[in-house]
């Protein structure tokens, strides 16, 4: 390895990612409207992040969305991709760029799924054995077995398959940047939870930037890095990490969308491995266990089920790496000035 390091990076100094999306001072006014749908919104996605926007019904979420990959045209205000302008750019170039997945999933009936997923490669004017090779790929990476899928029309595929497909498909072309709205929205919930763990574990690996659109807080906290509230005309009222929005509500506003819950959520976003004390520490575990990668959540669950007050906490091996108990719980929530961020 010849190569120099990067001139100018200070060790320590992360540089902040660069944007991959820019909503600059966008306002959509729908013919014969009298408010605007989306009010002067300006909002950065930064690369490889998902950012989660979620707000009541009517906000404008949807329209936002819809401002970036331009399905709706804005009244003012400037889109970036990539640093690039692409306000005038042309429409049917930029949505190359950007995945689409919606909660109806939309394939087309009468193409089978190998022909869905290839549909942008093929109009791109690859080579059919590449498109092939690509669709395959793609079905792996979803978690599809090719070979029992690719051939498949979409009635014969479980709603849950279907969103898997449709989300390869939104991949097809590679795309830096993708946008979903509501990809769960119509799935059951364990279904839903399913697919959004295997979706977060495709993330991992390709870490495209996306956009999620979603109405259910559960959703935003589990999937965002970052959640952009949404007030009436897409106001932007918050926008932070899941756990600083939980810890820290911006306004009464934001507040009443968390709910009363947000303590208890709080404690799905916290490992356990971040507030263990050494082994022998205070308490008694009383046959409780859980890993240290597990969540606050996770741990409280362990000591309830098994009348504990503390539970061992297990590192990668299963081996005892300290305990966790109640009431260091309790003393790292924001309430007793110990979290936040
Ligand atoms: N094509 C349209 N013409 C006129 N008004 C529209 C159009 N599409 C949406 N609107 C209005 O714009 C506002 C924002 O709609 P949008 O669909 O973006 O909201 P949303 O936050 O996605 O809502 P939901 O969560 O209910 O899907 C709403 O008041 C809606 O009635």
């Amino acid at each position: 390895m010849t190569e120099p390091a990067a001139a100018g990076t200070a060790e320590g100094a992360v540089p902040e990612r660069r944007e991959m999306i820019r909503l600059e001072g966008v306002t959509k006014r729908y013919p014969g409207q009298d408010a605007p749908a989306v009010d002067d919104l300006t909002l950065g996605v930064r690369e490889g992040e998902i950012v989660v926007l979620l707000g009541p019904s009517g906000c404008g979420k949807t329209t936002t969305l819809r401002l970036i990959n331009r399905l709706i045209e804005p009244t003012a205000g400037r889109i970036l991709l990539g640093g690039e302008d692409v306000t005038r750019a042309d429409p049917d170039e930029l949505r190359r760029r950007i995945g689409y997945v919606i909660q109806q999933v939309g394939l087309f009936p009468h193409m089978t799924v190998a022909a869905n997923i290839g549909l942008i490669p093929r109009t791109l004017g690859r080579p059919r054995k590449r498109v092939a090779e690509r669709v395959d790929e793609l079905l792996e990476m979803v978690g599809l077995d090719p070979g029992g899928y690719r051939g498949r029309y979409p009635k014969e595929l479980s709603g849950g398959e279907q969103q898997r497909v449709g989300v390869a498909r939104a991949l097809a072309a590679d795309p830096p940047a993708m946008l979903m709205d509501e990809p769960f929205g119509a799935i059951d919930p364990i279904t839903r939870e399913r697919l959004q763990d295997a979706f977060l574990e495709l993330q991992e690996r390709i870490r495209k930037t996306i956009v999620l659109v979603t109405h259910d807080l559960t959703e935003a906290l589990k999937l965002g890095d970052r959640i952009a509230i949404l007030g009436g005309r897409a106001k932007l009222v918050q926008y932070d990490t899941p756990a600083a929005i939980l810890a820290e509500p911006a306004d009464a506003f934001v507040a009443s969308f968390v709910g009363t819950g947000a303590a208890m959520r709080r404690l799905r976003l916290v490992e356990v491995g971040s507030i263990a004390l050494p082994a022998g520490g205070p308490g008694r575990a009383g046959g409780a266990t859980v890993r240290a990668d597990q969540s606050l959540y996770e741990a409280l669950d362990a000591m309830l089920r098994a009348g504990a007050e503390s539970a061992t906490v297990l590192d990668g091996d299963g081996r005892p790496a300290g305990t966790v108990s109640w009431s260091t719980i309790v003393r790292q929530t924001p309430a007793a000035g110990g979290g936040g961020r």
